[in-house]
């Protein structure tokens, strides 16, 4: 019986931006040059009680009037306001929460902050100031007391997070995710604020506190599993700081989790105490230098995952929600000549500029609120911003510490932070709590990829046992050699894999913006025809027309950022042609078959690995899509005046369970016994460039089996035909067979395919994009082929690593996959 569950009700919310300024050093004793000027006696003494009166219904407004020149906001400033820095209480509005804005002010490249504290409850009050020369409003301004660093004269990081973070740490024990970054240029206290000293313990410190003093005092009778991890990544690699001697990890899309970090320990902890050890461990592993602009600068970005697994027994069933908190600890942003830097380090700066710029770019594009979902995110340019994308624009609350420091010399940096800061204010995540069960589809694929590993595993004990042979006979040197150089192509391919997956996914994401772009310029289109023939209001046309041409630039500048990506997979796919061929010669060259033919299969296991990573992410995104469809299906009864509660005596009558409050994602994809009378619907992915989405009704629901998830099937999923690989021996081929419970050694195709099939491929701009009627009947033809071109569905094709004719198996799936290719070829 289909179970079905709810959307998850989603709250936009934007990113908390606060910006904080460390003391001085002693070194810059006297180059002061940031104020952070408090305006609350102004406050307090001029318009506080007139603001009371709002929310006892009356109006206020306040401007202020003076001389030009003064934009000083302090009591004791004689002229207290100023025209033309322009005091403008705009919107009063009755009921809603407070909105505090503190100020940063730029003046004669003296940098000076003042701000505006006070609680004016259940009143939406909006306070604007205008500068001459930047305008710059912050949530909260955290301020140094005035003293040096090492004095500890500091202002105590409790309250920068008794102020800032404590509420949003507290949602993660009710199952909402949350982001803590801090941003700053090297040396301005990123480190120190997020992670702190024994004396003065840092924000990660603190959180942990919180959520184990939520779980301490909890009086239900809740279940809690506290959960935590530690990576950084340090030259564009991920390594686990919680192992020893970490190897390098890699990145998975996950449409509920986000993105993960495949093969991450994930420590169970039952008190901050333990966390806090943990991190000492961590910290010690992480990878700090001295440079001439920081004596323990981070020369890597860090990130400290908590997750609350909060196991609810309720009357009727019970349900586990799930929050995360991300700790970011960024590397700091540095000029090569204020650090004066060379060699190695020289390098680490170059990779954190580069990833740092990745992240400013995606800041900038989010940021630019009237081109929201127009403009290409490029997450994909950096790990960094993979890892931030759930905290820049999912489901997370997120908190952005704009770390700044005081000194003159480093007056740039700080306006460059704070441009930022101000940029990132406009970013909006949509936060939902995590509630769900536990055998989702994505537990099939995560038991794909575990079972995977373990094979890769073991290959690597057999390969270290054999290395250990060949290192204790003198004679077989040069095979070891041989064997090490083979080692580093074996590298080198799957970071060419795992590059030409990168860059697959980044086209993916790319045509995915510009279909929806196309699709509202035929919507502008539509709007403007309509309007010039009928309506005729030249206002309406002149808005649909700007509108229109920041549509079509947009368009233009995507296509773009499409041609470098197309360039560099052809750079990509020639440099996996060389590879191949050097690991060919050698294999047939080489006398050491047994060693070889372990390595190459650990190398195969290794790329079948990444692939399937790769499938699950399409996958993925597909599912994410049919989400959205469903929540809009949703929102559509829900219009059409049907009463939640007759939906649900319906579907009672149907049989048919409703958890919570709404529909499930797998709402159309029963298993035939029971059905969804609107169901069976089923989002379908249309060539990009195409002028509308397609929605599917009635097609037949595609299952493996009562109660499993079915499906969703798209074009992008037409790569995933699994074959056996035929090695040197066919008793090695790996058995690939796809069932319900277990997945052994399935392999997708490559993404490596020959020409012809990859035309077919999911990667856009090749495939989908052009897809003629002629290549749709030619991919049908090979779809049939591959699952039912010979006996049993085994037919033949080559081997994309080693030339090598290889069977393919088409088991159950086959008959589904043909239906899949019949349903794609009439879109
Ligand atoms: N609020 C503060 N109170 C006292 N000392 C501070 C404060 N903030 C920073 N410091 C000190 O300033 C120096 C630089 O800080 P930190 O290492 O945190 O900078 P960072 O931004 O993390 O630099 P990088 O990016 O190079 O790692 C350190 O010596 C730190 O102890």
């Amino acid at each position: 019986m289909p179970s079905i569950r709810a959307p998850a009700r989603k709250k936009a919310t934007t990113l908390t931006v606060a910006v904080k300024c460390r003391p001085l050093t002693e070194k810059e004793r006297g180059r002061d040059i940031v104020r952070v000027n408090n305006n609350k006696d102004v406050y307090e003494r001029s318009i506080s009680s007139t603001i009371s009166g709002v929310v006892h219904g009356l109006n206020a407004t306040v401007f202020a009037y003076g001389s030009t020149g003064s934009r000083w906001l302090s009591c004791d400033s004689g002229k207290r306001w100023n025209q033309d820095d322009g005091w403008n209480i705009r919107t009063i509005s009755s009921l809603g929460p407070l909105r505090v804005h503190r100020l940063l002010k730029i003046d004669s490249g003296r940098i000076a902050a003042a701000h505006v504290t006070q609680v004016v409850s259940h009143c939406m009050l909006y306070l604007e100031m205008f500068f001459l020369n930047l305008k710059y409003m912050f949530l909260m301004v955290l301020e140094p007391d005035r003293g040096m660093v090492g004095n500890n004269t500091t202002r105590p990081k409790a309250d920068v997070y008794e102020r800032s973070i404590s509420s949003t740490i507290s949602g993660v024990v009710h199952g909402l995710n949350a982001t803590v970054f801090a941003y700053g240029s090297t040396g301005s206290g990123k480190t120190y604020t997020m992670v702190g000293t024994e004396s003065d313990p840092g924000l990660m410190v603190l959180s942990l506190n919180t959520v184990f003093d939520f779980i301490k005092n909890d009086k239900s009778s809740d279940e809690f599993e506290v959960t935590c991890s530690y990576l950084e990544v340090y030259n564009e690699v991920i390594y686990d700081l919680l192992e020893k001697s970490s190897g390098h990890l890699e990145l998975r899309e996950d449409p509920e989790q986000g993105i993960i970090v495949a093969g991450l320990r994930c420590i169970k902890v039952n008190s901050a105490d333990k966390i806090v050890e943990l991190l000492k461990v961590g910290n010690s592993r992480r990878k700090t230098d001295s440079t001439d602009a920081n004596e323990t600068s981070s020369r890597s970005h860090a990130v400290l995952e908590i997750t609350v697994l909060r196991k609810q027994k309720r009357k009727y069933r019970s349900q586990v929600i799930r929050g995360k908190l991300a700790l970011v600890d960024l590397a700091g942003s540095e000029r090569a000549s204020e650090t004066n830097n060379g060699g190695q380090k020289l390098r680490d700066g170059a990779n954190i500029n580069r990833s740092l710029l990745a992240l400013a770019n995606c800041i900038n594009a989010l940021g630019k609120q009237h081109k929201r979902g127009l403009a290409y995110v490029p997450y994909r340019n950096s790990k960094l911003t993979r890892i931030l994308k759930v905290g820049l624009s999912g489901n997370s609350q997120t908190v952005m510490i704009a770390t700044i420091s005081p000194a003159d010399n480093q007056y740039h940096h700080t306006v460059n932070t704070l441009k930022y800061a101000d940029r990132a204010k406009e970013i909006k995540t949509h936060i939902q709590k995590n509630i769900g069960t536990v055998d989702t589809h994505v537990s099939d694929y995560q038991r794909m990829i575990d079972s995977l590993q373990t094979e890769v595993s073991q290959l690597k004990t057999q390969l270290a046992e054999k290395e250990s042979q060949l290192n204790t006979k003198p004679t077989e040197r040069p095979v070891d050699d041989e064997l090490s150089w083979l080692n580093i192509l074996s590298q080198e391919t799957s970071e060419n894999v795992q590059e030409r997956i990168n860059l697959q996914k980044a086209v993916f994401e790319l045509e995915e913006t510009n279909l929806r772009n196309r699709t509202e310029l035929q919507h502008l289109d539509d709007g403007i025809a309509k309007q010039q023939a009928i309506e005729n209001d030249g206002t309406v046309v002149q808005a649909l027309m700007l509108r229109r041409q920041l549509v079509l630039d947009n368009i233009r500048d995507n296509d773009e950022t499409g041609v470098t990506y197309q360039k560099e997979i052809e750079a990509n796919e020639n440099r996996r042609c060389q590879l191949q061929d050097m690991i060919d010669e050698a294999i047939s060259n080489n006398a050491n078959k047994t060693y070889l033919r372990i390595l190459s299969q650990y190398r195969l296991l290794g790329m079948t690995n990444t692939e399937l990573q790769f499938e699950m992410a399409m996958r993925d995104q597909v599912i994410h899509n049919q989400r959205e469809t469903q929540r809009n299906l949703w929102s559509l009864l829900m219009g059409l005046g049907l009463e939640e509660k007759q939906l649900l005596k319906l579907a009672a009558k149907q049989g048919i369970t409703i958890e919570d409050w709404a529909i499930t994602p797998q709402l159309g994809l029963a298993d035939g016994t029971a059905s969804w009378k609107m169901g069976h619907e089923r989002s379908i992915r249309v060539p990009p460039f195409s002028t509308s989405p397609k929605i599917r009704t009635g097609s037949r629901p595609i299952s493996q089996g009562s109660g499993e998830l079915a499906h969703t099937y798209c074009r992008e999923e037409h790569h995933s035909s699994y074959y056996f690989m035929s090695h040197n021996s066919p008793s090695t081929c790996m058995r690939l067979t796809r069932s319900s419970e277990n997945w052994l050694g399935h392999r997708p195709t490559s993404p490596y395919l020959s020409p012809d099939m990859r035309g077919m491929r999911s990667s856009y701009g090749e495939g989908c994009a052009s897809t003629s009627p002629q290549q749709k009947d030619e991919w049908n033809n090979i779809s049939r082929q591959s699952h039912e071109g010979s006996p049993g569905g085994t037919s033949c094709s080559e081997d994309p690593l080693s030339g090598q004719m290889m069977s393919h198996n088409s088991n159950t799936q086959g008959s589904c996959r043909y239906k899949q290719a019949e349903q794609i070829s009439d879109i």
